[in-house]
């Protein structure tokens, strides 16, 4: 095995292959999810109406090859959620608007379920908190605290083995998307192993 292992990874830094990846972006409405995607596939920034229908798109990093889910945010939507991760395998990413404290709030309770829930407490969940370069924004510390995570531990080799983490991003000024983007390579290395 450690052989087979030896010789992936030399194919892979060959740029021979590609590793696969599955993300699911969620969380409520308006937390910049599809700005977000969008931002990732083009390059580009762009204005969006809210999602209903998710969009499925793909992008690169380096050489993982990432599909990526978005799903609509709005309350009787987020029923869809759970139909899009069906394993741990795949990595959920909630976006959280650090500008907008009721939505924060609202949040911490979607994230307890998923942390407390039998199956989708299994998956790597990176929490993001958008909008860093509005001048009213909570800090990552803050939000930590206002969605109560710190007592699970946070970061990629938690004792568990199941990645936890909150960074913080912007898609207008781009803060923070590359560190969100290693976060998730080095997360897809740890699910692979596990
Ligand atoms: N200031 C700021 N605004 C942002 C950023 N990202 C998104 N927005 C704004 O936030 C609003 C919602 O963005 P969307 O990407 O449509 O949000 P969503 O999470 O996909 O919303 P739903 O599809 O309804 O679930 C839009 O007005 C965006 O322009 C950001 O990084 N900074
Ligand atoms: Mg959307």
């Amino acid at each position: 095995m450690f052989i087979v292992d030896w010789f992936y990874n030399i194919f892979l830094w060959l740029g021979f292959f590609k590793k696969e990846a599955k993300i699911v972006i969620i969380g409520l409405g308006n937390a910049g999810k599809t700005t977000l995607l969008h931002l990732l596939v083009t390059g580009n920034l762009k204005t969006h109406t809210p999602t209903i229908r998710p969009n499925a798109d793909s992008f690169t990093f380096g050489n993982v090859n990432f599909k990526a889910y978005d799903l609509g945010g709005q309350n009787n939507l987020r029923f869809l959620w759970k139909q899009y991760i069906p394993d741990n395998k795949t990595i959920i990413v909630f976006m959280v608007d650090s500008t907008d404290y009721n939505s924060i709030i609202e949040s911490k309770s979607e994230i307890h379920d998923i942390l407390s829930d039998e199956n989708l407490g299994e998956s790597p969940l990176l929490i993001l908190g958008s909008k860093t370069d509005a001048q009213a924004h909570y800090n990552r510390e803050n939000l930590i605290d206002l969605l109560d995570i710190r007592r699970f531990g946070l970061g990629l080799n938690r004792p568990n083995g199941v990645p936890l983490d909150l960074l913080m991003i912007s898609s207008v000024n781009k803060n923070g998307i590359v560190d969100m983007l290693n976060w998730l390579d080095k997360c897809t290395d740890i699910i692979k192993k596990n």
